[in-house]
């Protein structure tokens, strides 16, 4: 459920901001894009009913879709050795998080 895909998010970006390594820090920005590309296949409870092609629908997913760009930028930059770089945009993932939460959650 969609729950499960959050908690990885949660954890995965509570190790970006920590650690300093570059493996584990692509690590968990790898296992970040890969639950936020699940969720794309979900919806939220707040849309239930909603058809799959309907505004809404195509809203969240779309949150999904800017939330998996900034990861690979910063997956761009840890692939670039620029950790720190790499890190900062965790800033916009947090920037992400909120809009969405505020409008599915
Ligand atoms: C780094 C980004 C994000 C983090 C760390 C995060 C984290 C979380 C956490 C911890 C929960 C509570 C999970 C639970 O109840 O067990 C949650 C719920 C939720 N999040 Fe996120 N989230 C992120 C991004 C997003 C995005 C981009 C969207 C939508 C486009 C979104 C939509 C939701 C919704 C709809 C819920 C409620 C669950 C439901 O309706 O079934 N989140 N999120």
């Amino acid at each position: 459920d969609l729950g499960k895909e959050m908690d990885i998010m949660k954890d995965s970006l509570s190790t970006v901001k920590k650690t300093r390594d570059a493996g584990e820090l692509r690590q968990a920005l790898t296992a970040m894009r890969q639950a936020a590309q699940d969720a794309k296949d979900q919806a939220p409870e707040r849309l239930d009913g909603k058809a799959k092609d309907s505004a809404q629908i195509k809203d969240y997913r779309a949150h999904l879709d800017k939330l998996i760009s900034q990861i690979d930028v910063s997956l761009k930059k840890v692939n670039a050795g620029d950790v720190a770089g790499a890190k900062a945009e965790s800033e916009n993932f947090e920037q992400t998080r909120n809009e969405s939460h505020k409008k599915f959650r």
